[in-house]
């Protein structure tokens, strides 16, 4: 209802009488709204200057059909469906209504002018439209495996530094010794496609883990960037990216993801609320020596959602073996699933180790990722899909990934013990961190072999890891030799010989001139963490590269959401202030009836008067039809302008049009801030009357 003036002479004063003429201010909307409408408005608060673009919200409402399903402020809010609904928004909504809710007092929007809202009072409104669409359902389709980074041509051994302690020895695999141990193939409980699941029976409500987020109302819309001028921005440019706003919502979802009706124990310690992670169902004692089995829950000590992995039919014979778990507390590196506890529990009906471990949402083991196997049948052959060829760059981060953390394990007196396909999450892309660390030394806690023997045990796991995704297989077919071969044709002399190394730390062979000897001649092939990372050091510098990457364009993300944070808390601010029966002097004792007078009483005086007609002009504006202006450049420039309190005129008409206000974004923030001030010192003053009482 109403437009800024520029610099007009005519600050605060209050025009009585003088109906405002409709038709200008509706002229100049139409005018505008045939045209693209863009900002840029520059303010400053706290002595900074801020630059902010608003909108490109072409609302080119006379034109076709299509542009009215763009994005609007009047976008449904994300809602998600029942799970009985499953993205059916007909016939089953209604039924999914509560009791409590049905039974609810109808909600009466406080505006004069209420009933404008309910029907699209022009054709022009697409809101109303918007929401009735019938939106296909969108099936998000899992990990994809498309996103690893291309190879890295350039890294071959010539760029290597000149001392190399990989060409210190001679590679002898021979002296490897292959386990036989069964890949299995690993299902996503989250994973949109419960088909799969090949024991239904495992989990009794499947059907449950199906709620859908609606990712398509997020769906990025134009204007697209190339239509636009420099310094114009689209709205998507004020929220985090599609992408990544998806990535956490699925991983929190995943979070907070429960199992109804469940035949799991209700309680296993001071952990509830158990889910099941690996959905397979097949026992496999190969890596522990014990069945393991993954779940879900959530603490009651903290409410925070742990990993719980069970060992079954675990014994503990001596105390010390569980207390060996604390040492692995110490480890904090970005690259190890941290160790939090380990106990012993009869809850599941046997004597079971529990360790508990961090919990990262929606993560797939190197095996699911890396071994090609369709999901529900493994080991199944002619369910192999065909090998993928996995880039040199990828597994040098693995390589580096995976070194850093024998670093902190090795630093720390202890050993991974278990560097396995199965036993290594791949948490965000490319990023890896060793699971199951702390088990072993558990389960084997009588294993009398000193700690530098698992120390190398650990190198050469890792040489064999990076074979077994280079030939696409960790189980028995897994041949060394022709690994090496494939490495060969397919990788570079440096990767080669980087595995070459690794292999050959094993077994380890005892030095004959005793170590404290003076005489004793410099060795430098010794097989430790420490001369690893020499020979990998111009890898781990493109890590850290891309590493330092990735962080900025986390950060420039994060600081789209800074501004919606502080329009957010700007418009919580307004909301406090507006319409506040309590505020009102004769509140106490008056009749529903008079409260709504002493409401406009309150609302309609003083400075708050102002406020609400600056609330009208930023979110009710209408256009020459009355139908409502929908236009989010509009909200984000006034709500700026009024943050930064700038001296730019705005002119505010009351909803009976009998007053005329013409006052600076100065002013109405100067309101803002009186009221503001007012409340809080009500409220403490009731709060330190209620202390006397
Ligand atoms: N800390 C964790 N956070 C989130 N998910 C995890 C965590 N640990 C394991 N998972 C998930 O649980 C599932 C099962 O893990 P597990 O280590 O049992 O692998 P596995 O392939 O089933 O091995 P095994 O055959 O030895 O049981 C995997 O899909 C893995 O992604």
């Amino acid at each position: 209802m109403a437009t800024p003036l520029g610099n007009s002479p005519s600050e605060g004063r209050r025009i009585m009488s003088s109906p405002r003429p409709k038709g200008r201010e509706n002229a100049k909307n139409i005018l505008c709204r045939n045209i693209t409408i863009y900002g840029h408005c520059r303010y400053e608060k706290d002595g900074c200057a801020y630059n902010h673009d608003v909108g490109s919200f072409k609302s080119q409402q006379t034109q076709n059909e299509s542009a009215k399903k763009r994005f609007n402020v009047d976008s449904p809010a994300f809602k998600p469906l029942g799970p009985m609904t499953n993205g059916n928004s007909s016939g089953a909504k209604s039924a999914s209504i509560s009791p409590q809710a049905a039974g609810a007092a109808i909600f009466t929007p406080k505006s004069t002018s209420a009933g404008t809202a309910t029907p699209p009072a022009h054709p022009r409104d697409t809101s109303a439209e918007w929401i009735n669409n019938e939106i296909p359902e969108f099936v998000p389709s899992g990990f994809d495996p498309n996103h690893l980074m291309p190879s890295d041509p350039a890294s071959n051994s010539n760029s290597m530094n000149a001392y190399d302690p990989f060409l210190m020895t001679s590679t002898t695999v021979n002296q490897f010794n292959q386990s036989n141990n069964q890949h299995q193939t690993q299902l996503n409980p989250y994973a949109q496609d419960t088909n799969s699941l090949d024991s239904a029976a495992y989990f009794q409500a499947a059907n449950n883990y199906s709620q859908p987020l609606q990712y398509h109302l997020y769906a990025p819309l134009g204007p697209h960037r190339e239509n636009l001028l420099a310094y114009q921005r689209t709205a998507h440019d004020f929220f985090l990216p599609d992408s990544l706003r998806e990535d956490l919502q699925r991983k929190s979802e995943a979070t907070l993801q429960t199992l109804p009706n469940s035949t799991l124990p209700s309680q296993v310690d001071h952990f509830h609320s158990l889910v099941p992670l690996d959905i397979n169902n097949q026992k496999n004692a190969a890596l522990f020596g014990y069945s393991s089995w993954v779940y879900k829950a959530v603490s009651s000590n903290d409410g925070f959602t742990y990993t719980l992995r069970r060992l079954e039919g675990f014994r503990l014979t001596n105390e010390q073996a569980i207390r060996s778990v604390q040492a692995w507390k110490r480890i904090n590196n970005g690259n190890v699933v941290s160790v939090h506890d380990a106990f012993t529990t009869r809850a599941f009906g046997d004597s079971s180790l529990i360790l508990v471990t961090d919990y990262h949402p929606l993560s797939k083991t190197l095996a699911e990722q890396h071994f090609n196997q369709s999901p529900g049948f493994p080991g199944s052959h002619s369910n192999r899909l065909p090998k993928q060829h996995v880039p040199e760059q990828i597994l040098w981060g693995y390589i580096c990934q995976i070194a850093s953390a024998l670093k902190a394990i090795h630093s720390e007196r202890l050993a991974a013990r278990l560097i396995h396909p199965s036993k290594i999450l791949i948490t965000s892309k490319n990023r890896i961190r060793l699971n199951a660390c702390a088990i072993l030394d558990v389960t084997q806690y009588d294993s009398q072999r000193p700690i530098t023997d698992f120390q190398l045990e650990d190198l050469v796991q890792l040489g064999r890891l990076i074979l077994q995704i280079i030939s696409g297989t960790s189980n028995a077919t897994f041949n060394i030799s022709k690994a090496l071969e494939q490495l060969a044709r397919s990788y570079s002399d440096r990767l080669k010989e980087c595995i070459g190394w690794l292999l050959s730390s094993y077994p380890p062979t005892p030095s004959p001139i005793p170590p404290n000897d003076p005489s004793s001649p410099i060795v430098l092939d010794i097989h430790t963490i420490d001369t690893f990372l020499t020979g990998i050091a111009p890898h781990l510098a493109s890590l850290l590269d891309n590493v330092l990457h990735a962080e900025d364009s986390l950060t420039s993300s994060l600081t789209r959401e800074l501004e919606n944070g502080r329009l957010f808390r700007l418009l919580a601010k307004l909301n406090f202030i507006l319409e506040r029966p309590e505020q009102s002097p004769s509140h106490p004792n008056q009749l529903p009836s008079q409260q709504t007078a002493a409401q406009q009483q309150w609302s309609e005086t003083g400075e708050r008067y102002v406020i609400k007609l600056f609330r009208d002009y930023v979110f009710h504006h209408v256009d020459a039809n009355g139908a409502p202006v929908l236009d989010l450049a509009h909200v984000l420039q006034a709500l700026n302008k009024l943050d930064t309190g700038c001296e730019e005129k705005v002119t505010l008409v009351s909803r009976d049009e009998q007053s005329l206000f013409i006052v600076s974004f100065r002013e109405v923030k100067r309101a803002v801030e009186a009221a503001w001030t007012d409340l809080m010192k009500a409220g403490r003053q009731a709060a330190a009357a209620g202390g006397r009482g």
